[in-house]
């Protein structure tokens, strides 16, 4: 993989998040019934930035969860016998709550459908969003955000990696290119 450039910076990556969660504390009329659940691996990191950042806004610390779409995955069959599951933990009654769903990127939208299934496994919310970092377009579901960071127009020939300070030591949205010698 080839480096082709810097998307966002550590203080772009911080107003970013910044305006998701003054967007989701509007949409939402507040914090009531409002909960995070970040999606593995870095929608971790970043719901735990939401959930510090409507604190700071509203005074209100509302819960959160994490997710591991795993064995909801539409490609399970090809992944392997023996995939690699990882925690998911949601340490609170999801019936009746608005739960924002947080993931890094949003491509062909696989992830965020794994992610619907999974949720309603664990209880009936009352409404779910969507909140990523960036958008890179190119769905291949009837999928779309409810919160952006960053519309990103992409060729599928490109990756784009987000890093977390807490994931990678820094918080940064890269783009990076496949196959090219
Ligand atoms: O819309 P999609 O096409 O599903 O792509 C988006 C997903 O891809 C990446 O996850 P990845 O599978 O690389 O796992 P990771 O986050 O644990 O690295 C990213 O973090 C999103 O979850
Ligand atoms: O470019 C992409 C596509 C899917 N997931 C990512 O993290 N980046």
């Amino acid at each position: 993989m080839t480096f082709k450039s810097r998307i966002l910076n550590a203080d772009e990556v911080r107003r970013a998040l910044t305006r998701i969660a003054h967007e989701v504390i509007e949409k939402n009329k507040g914090t009531q019934r409002l909960c995070f659940v970040g999606i593995h691996t870095r929608g971790i990191s970043l719901a735990k930035r939401l959930v510090e950042l409507v604190e700071r806004f509203e005074g209100q610390r509302v819960p959160m969860g994490i997710l591991d779409i795993t064995l909801y995955r539409d490609d399970l069959t090809e992944i392997g016998l023996q995939p690699r599951v990882r925690e998911t933990r949601i340490p609170f009654d999801l019936n009746g709550k608005a739960v924002v769903l947080v993931d890094d990127v949003l491509y062909t939208g696989r992830t965020a459908r794994a992610a619907l299934d999974a949720l309603i496994d664990q209880g009936r919310p009352s409404r779910i969003y969507l909140a990523v970092l960036v958008d890179r377009g190119h769905r291949e579901l009837p999928i779309r955000a409810d919160f952006v960071g960053k519309n990103l127009p992409t060729s599928r020939s490109e990756v784009v990696k987000v890093k977390t300070l807490e994931d990678d030591g820094e918080d940064a949205v890269e783009l990076w290119e496949v196959g090219e010698t």
